[in-house]
């Protein structure tokens, strides 16, 4: 399989490296409705970041942020180095910053292979066998229409989809929307796939908690619009307690999200790391 970034960047000089997506100071909302004030991320390449937090928490308006569909309120989104425009969705796709929405945005009345020719790059680093690779179901139902096929083998393809857009950074909205627990373990795995083999930056907006944790390298919780805890995934997983006094403080209690509680000290500092 081919790769789809460009190499690690570094900046001269100083081997630090660049995070291929930077968010500093983003604020976002719905018109009059502010969500979030202000938020810094970092995603390197090959990485995968995982935004969690209640219903509510704002976390599709980050995503929809990032990805230019709703217009900044403020700070600033860096792609590679390179400022991103914002409210400007076809030039952050462009660029390489692209979003697999929750509704998946399929053509349901054409094929698997067709579905993926239409959003494939004429000069796409991957070609649809190299995508087969890494979803082998979908091979299996290559010529099928999409809206036979199940809600995994559709979020594959949603997947798939935006992988031939060349993406610098992938923002995945809630894969698991609508698809049983056993159907979600299966599907995880190929998100960190995905970073590991192509070296694309991750988002991944997730409500299962452990799932999640499994397969980020950091992660972060939103609550309100605002950051209440952040750390390596391995350490948010070793403190289920800080992660559920995170979830309660914003009423988690009926969030609809799957509690991640259990009996380990809270470990929380003030800045939200753990
Ligand atoms: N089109 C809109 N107009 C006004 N407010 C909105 C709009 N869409 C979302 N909101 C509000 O923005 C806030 C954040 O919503 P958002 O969908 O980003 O949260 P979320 O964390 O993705 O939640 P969920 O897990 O339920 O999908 C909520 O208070 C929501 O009511």
């Amino acid at each position: 399989m081919n790769d789809v970034t460009a190499t690690a960047q570094s900046r001269p000089g100083t081997g630090i490296r660049t995070p291929v997506l930077a968010a500093m100071g983003l604020g976002a909302g719905h018109g009059p409705v502010r969500v979030i004030r202000s938020l810094d991320l970092e995603v390197h390449r090959g990485t995968v970041l995982g935004v969690l937090g209640p219903n509510g928490a704002g976390k599709t308006t980050l995503l929809m942020t990032l990805a230019g569909l709703l217009p900044r309120q403020g700070g600033s989104v860096r792609l590679a180095g390179t400022e991103l425009p914002t409210g400007r969705p076809a030039v952050v796709n462009r660029a390489g910053l692209v979003l697999v929405p929750d509704d998946r945005a399929l053509f349901t009345g054409l094929t698997v292979r067709q579905n993926i020719e239409i959003a494939r790059r004429r000069d796409a680093a991957l070609t649809f066998d190299d995508v087969l690779d890494l979803f082998p179901a979908l091979a299996r139902c290559a010529d099928r229409a999409v809206g036979s096929l199940s809600g995994g083998e559709q979020q594959m393809l949603a997947m798939a989809r935006g992988l031939v857009q060349d993406p610098k950074a992938l923002l995945i909205d809630e894969m698991s929307m609508g698809l049983a627990p056993v159907i979600v373990e299966g599907l995880l795995p190929i998100v960190r796939r995905i970073a590991d083999e192509t070296g694309v930056a991750v988002v991944l907006v997730e409500q299962h908690v452990r799932l999640a944790l499994e397969v980020a390298d950091e992660a972060l919780v939103l609550v309100r619009g605002a950051v209440a805890l952040r750390g390596t995934a391995r350490d948010l997983a070793a403190a289920p307690s800080a992660l559920e006094a995170a979830y309660l403080g914003d009423g988690g209690a009926g969030s609809g999200h799957e509690p991640p509680g259990s009996p380990a000290p809270a470990q929380r500092q003030e800045d939200g790391t753990v």
